[in-house]
């Protein structure tokens, strides 16, 4: 059992292969064993984060996610915990496994109730799991918002109930009440999946742990994976401004140079060994008092050639008309803002992206970015970010990053990546911006694209996450701090 932190690396298994996984190590061990193991595995967890706890409130669902929990219950009562147990659903319907787990917990003297008890210092859900199959409603739901609005921790098992574990998505929004204050922690077995780290499941889940069950050899295919710790930074001494390439900030219309400022400033912080900036603005100063690194040029007098271009910020329709040529000269690119807008809305740059496919080329799209580029809309991409990610990385032949909580990472061919670092202090203007420098001083230190991109990726969120609390996180700011990604 071990915490999922950011320097996790680790496998994401949906659904499918989370049942084919268990119906083969189901098949290798005698009858109820996987079960007896994950209740086990629950109690020994509650007993950790409620070693004082008087009450334990296990409410069970009508299928092996309650039976989990029945299990639970009854080696938590065994341990000398008193243990009340509510549930959904009827005794003949239940599972074979979930059925015998509750006549151990029976057996074992757990309290079986209609409703909650008034005072618990731990709940544990144990509604639904992987078979969630429609929004929790009626008692469950009370539960659920019960559970979410009171002191004690929620323990969920396997996932939080109600939510896709394959995308994150949720049901009902049990969540969503500004009363919402419980520590949540969730428990997660035999697999790791997707929608625990992706839309609405890291703040269902709040802290992932792990329990493999025993289980291991697995031969399914993840469908995702967390990228662990992006490789040390070491830079050799013998090497100089061209070993990190230059980047060629092409942005900041008119009121919009701030964009490409905070873009390039980003990429000189993380190391890039040269950083050209291009604003579309022909009125706009050629000198950052601030940031006198950076060498101020009209677009059509770099040669993009041998450049990383970053293109997009702050770029209104004005970035529009260069485009054409950025696609088609710059040596590698990363496309964000009003450039993906412009490349949505004209069939033309589609096919120029399209045509890059072998080059370095990275899109950082936030959800409706992406829903321009797919002909969708944010609902649809958020519902499932990870199949939204993949679409655009397959249609475009790049590496996409779809931002957001949980930005996926997604290429043309391989398994995708989810970041879990960052937090909601990154929803402020400009961040974006930051995050395309990033990409791009990591592209020009030569890094292929998809590590490139999940090295800067994660090192922008882990900015964040490290970002002292009274210090305000501003876009400039956060510029200011990259550390280098380049090597
Ligand atoms: N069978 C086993 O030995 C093991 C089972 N495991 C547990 O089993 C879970 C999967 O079990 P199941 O496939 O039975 O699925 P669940 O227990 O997640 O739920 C399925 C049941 O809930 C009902 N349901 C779905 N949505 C509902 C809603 N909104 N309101 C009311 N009822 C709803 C379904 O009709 C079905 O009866 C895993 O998540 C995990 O917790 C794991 O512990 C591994 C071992
Ligand atoms: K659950």
């Amino acid at each position: 059992m071990f915490r999922i932190t950011s320097a996790t690396a680790a496998d994401l298994f949906d659904i499918a292969a989370t049942r084919r996984i268990e119906e083969t190590a189901a098949k290798a061990l005698p009858p109820h064993t996987l079960m007896q193991r994950a209740g086990l595995a629950v109690a020994r967890f509650a007993m950790a984060v409620a070693p004082h706890a008087r009450v334990v409130w296990v409410a069970c669902g009508p299928g092996n996610n309650g039976g989990d929990g029945f299990e639970a219950a009854a080696q938590l009562q065994r341990r000398g915990f008193r243990t009340v147990a509510t549930r959904i659903g009827d005794d003949d319907r239940l599972p074979a496994d979930a059925q015998a787990s509750l006549r151990r917990a029976r057996e074992a003297g757990v309290t079986f109730a209609e409703a909650p008890p008034t005072q618990y210092e731990l709940a544990v859900d144990a509604l639904l799991g992987i078979g969630s199959a429609r929004a929790p409603s009626g008692a469950m739901l009370d539960w659920l918002r019960r559970m979410a609005e009171g002191t004690a921790p929620v323990l969920s098992i396997d996932t939080p109930s109600g939510l896709d574990a394959d995308t994150g998505a949720m049901a009902a929004n049990y969540l969503q009440a500004d009363s919402a204050q419980a520590r949540r922690i969730c428990l997660s077995l035999l697999t790791l999946k997707p929608g625990l780290f992706s839309a609405h499941g890291r703040d269902a889940a709040g802290e992932v742990w792990f329990d493999d069950l025993g289980v291991a050899g697995i031969v399914d295919s993840p469908v995702a994976r967390l990228p662990g710790l992006p490789a040390a930074t070491r830079r050799h001494h013998a090497s100089h401004k061209g070993s990190y390439g230059d980047v060629a900030v092409i942005g900041g219309a008119p009121g919009m140079a701030g964009a490409a400022l905070l873009a390039g400033s980003a990429a000189l912080n993380a190391g890039a060994g040269r950083v050209f900036v291009a604003l579309l603005d022909p009125g706009a100063p050629a000198l950052d008092q601030l940031r006198p690194e950076l060498m101020f040029r009209r677009p059509d007098t770099l040669d993009l050639s041998g450049m990383t271009v970053v293109s997009g910020c702050g770029g209104g329709a004005a970035v529009g008309e260069l485009l054409p040529h950025i696609l088609q000269t710059a040596d590698a690119l990363v496309l964000d803002a009003d450039a993906l807008n412009g490349i949505a809305a004209d069939p033309a740059l589609q096919k120029l992206l399209k045509a890059r496919s072998g080059l370095s080329t990275v899109l950082t799209p936030h959800p409706l970015e992406a829903a321009r580029l797919l002909g969708s809309n944010t609902g649809e991409v958020q519902r499932n970010r990870l199949a939204a990610a993949q679409d655009l990385a397959k249609r475009f032949g790049a590496i996409v990053a779809l931002k957001g909580s949980g930005t996926v990472i997604a290429q043309p061919d391989g398994t995708p990546v989810i970041n879990v670092t960052g937090n909601a202090r990154l929803a402020t203007a400009g961040t974006g911006d930051v995050l395309a420098g990033m990409v791009g001083a990591a592209l020009a230190a030569r890094l292929a694209p998809m590590a490139a991109t999940c090295e800067a990726v994660w090192r922008h969120g882990d900015l964040a996450d490290q970002w002292p609390e009274e210090i305000p996180l501003t876009a400039g700011a956060l510029a200011g701090g990259c550390l280098p990604v380049a090597r």
